[in-house]
């Protein structure tokens, strides 16, 4: 089945229009979640869309259908579903109304000739109308290959495909373990449906602040010229969560720090920060340049990497303490990794990547350090007061430039303040989507802009495969760190080995600053 001309107007054109874009269309649009009993399912797929339907976002001709293996009634799912939805009583019921549930298995034909068949009901009143189906994969991976060959043999026979009919798949990480089995995996997957089908989910790429990514870089003509390694010294991009892994030890203790969120989320942060100008906004032109971008990635080295566990401290439980987690697991819950980009912009400027569970705060940030003046003449301690670009994901979306500047008052002094856009402050109350609202409605448009394609998670695997290998064999241990610290302090020296300059001076909103000379 080709794919249909789509709505592909910014969100913005569709809130001036009162966000009535896909009101106004004739999509007739299926949403089948499956594994609609499982966690992700209802803590984020069914609220992103009870959000978007909520904000009429979403066609009026829609309808969800969950399928899982559990032996559910419709109530049933909807009871399960409805303690996650924000709303109002009578809308969160109007869209629970549109919830039907199918049981079935993952393999074998007969759940989805069940699936096929509430399909066909629910499609067969809107002949010629243009079709959409929309299947999202809130499943383990491993069961990816029999759930899409079960989709392909079975459910996509659309009878009636009007003009723009289609039918797409969302698939979430993690997808494979190193660069092989992604591969394996994505040839089998490839098999049964093509790209164009396949929209794989990095939800770190529904973040506001990796939406305005392209913005920022490209329309700001003062920050271009400076983008590269004549005046940027390091980039930091840091992942820093407060709490461990919370009886989730289990799946996470087969994964560790790196494949959770470095080699995907971290990975496609740098791979924006760091890329060419793409040759136009199209979702190829982009990915174009990310994959041009991370085949450029050298191969993480082991001796640019500090790996660490959490030890209990206080009243949090050490890594080893959850009996999820099996007794004397190495899994690294911290990670530093000095990645090198070899590429004409970037030789020589060290991305330093840092992620760690049971931290001392939540925090997402980019960090990108400037090189001090070439010839200062404030004198030395100038080289401490770096210029740096802070993008902060989360919490509270912000974005701050450090300047040097003279320090108000009669006296003549250098101090660092900043130039600062946060977002509370200057948008108010705006809504900010969250990530899995924006992908999903991004999917229902037809948008693959924000979603990974397959030779882009090859380069971002093979940066990252030798490194994980050899901490699979054993080659390096985790230093472990205290839970609710700033992780392994050998950490620190790794980054200020790479070049990071700490501003011990530096300020946020010193209350005497200007002061008073009265
Ligand atoms: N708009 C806003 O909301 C703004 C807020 N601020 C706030 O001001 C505060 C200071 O700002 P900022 O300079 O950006 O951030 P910090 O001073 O907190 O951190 C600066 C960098 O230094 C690292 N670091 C912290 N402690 C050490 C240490 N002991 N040794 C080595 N490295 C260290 C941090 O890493 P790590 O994260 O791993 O600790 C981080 O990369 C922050 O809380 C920031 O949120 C500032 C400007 C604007
Ligand atoms: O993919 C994952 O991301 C979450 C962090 O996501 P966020 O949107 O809350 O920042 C992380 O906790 C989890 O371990 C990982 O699998």
């Amino acid at each position: 089945m080709g794919e249909g001309e789509q709505d592909r107007r910014p969100m913005s054109a569709c809130v001036m229009e009162e966000k009535k874009c896909f009101i106004a269309n004739k999509l007739v649009l299926s949403v089948i979640v499956l594994g609609a009993s499982g966690d992700l399912a209802k803590k984020k797929t069914f609220p992103a869309l009870f959000t978007l339907f909520r904000k009429g976002f979403l066609p009026k001709n829609l309808k969800l259908i969950g399928y899982a293996r559990s032996k559910l009634s419709n109530s049933d799912l909807h009871e399960k579903i409805k303690g996650y939805l924000k709303g109002d009583d009578k809308t969160k019921q109007e869209f629970l109304d549109r919830i039907t549930y199918v049981q079935g298995q993952y393999d074998g034909d007969e759940g989805f000739q069940g699936l096929e068949k509430a399909l066909q009901e629910r499609e067969k009143d809107f002949q010629g109308a243009p079709l959409g189906r929309l299947f999202y994969l809130a499943l383990p991976p491993s069961v990816y290959p029999q759930v899409c060959a079960g989709i392909k043999k079975n459910c996509t026979h659309m009878n009636s495909t009007g003009k723009g009919s289609w039918l797409r798949l969302v698939i979430e990480k993690p997808f494979g373990m190193d660069l092989k089995s992604s591969e394996d995996l994505a040839n089998k997957l490839g098999e049964l449906f093509p790209e164009e089908q396949l929209y794989r989910i990095d939800h770190y790429l529904g973040k506001e602040l990796m939406q305005n990514m392209l913005v920022l870089r490209f329309a700001n003509q003062f920050l271009s010229p400076t983008w590269h390694r004549n005046f940027i010294s390091n980039v930091q991009i840091c992942f820093k969560e407060p709490f461990g892994t919370e009886g989730r030890g289990g799946y996470f203790d087969e994964f560790g720090i790196i494949r959770d969120v470095m080699q995907n989320h971290l990975t496609q942060i740098l791979a924006l920060l760091a890329m060419e100008q793409p040759v136009t906004l199209s979702a190829d032109d982009i990915r174009d340049e990310k994959v041009r971008l991370l085949r450029a990635l050298s191969p993480v080295a082991l001796d640019d990497t500090v790996l660490g566990q959490y030890t209990a401290a206080g009243d949090q439980p050490g890594y080893l303490d959850d009996e999820t987690v099996p007794k004397g697991s190495k899994t690294p819950t911290f990670a530093t990794c000095v990645m090198r980009i070899h590429n004409e912009r970037w030789a020589g400027v060290p991305w330093i990547m840092k992620a760690g569970k049971a931290l001392n705060e939540r925090k997402v940030e980019i960090r990108v350090q400037y090189k001090p003046p070439a010839a200062s003449i404030h004198g030395d301690v100038i080289n401490e007061m770096r210029n740096e670009l802070v993008l902060r994901l989360q919490p509270d979306e912000a974005i701050y430039m450090k300047i040097v500047v003279k320090k108000p008052g009669l006296e003549m002094e250098s101090i660092v303040s900043e130039l600062d856009l946060s977002y509370k402050q200057r948008y108010g109350d705006t809504y900010i989507p969250d990530a899995y609202e924006r992908l999903i409605l991004d999917a229902i448009r037809g948008d693959q802009q924000h979603f990974v394609r397959r030779d882009e998670l090859r380069a971002a695997w093979a940066a990252f495969t030798p490194l994980l290998h050899a901490i699979d064999n054993g080659e390096a241990e985790p230093m472990q760190y205290p839970a609710g610290s700033r992780g392994p302090p050998a950490s620190d020296i790794l980054v200020a080995k790479a070049g990071f300059v700490k501003n011990a001076n530096y300020i946020w909103k010193r209350e005497d600053v200007p002061g008073d000379i009265s």
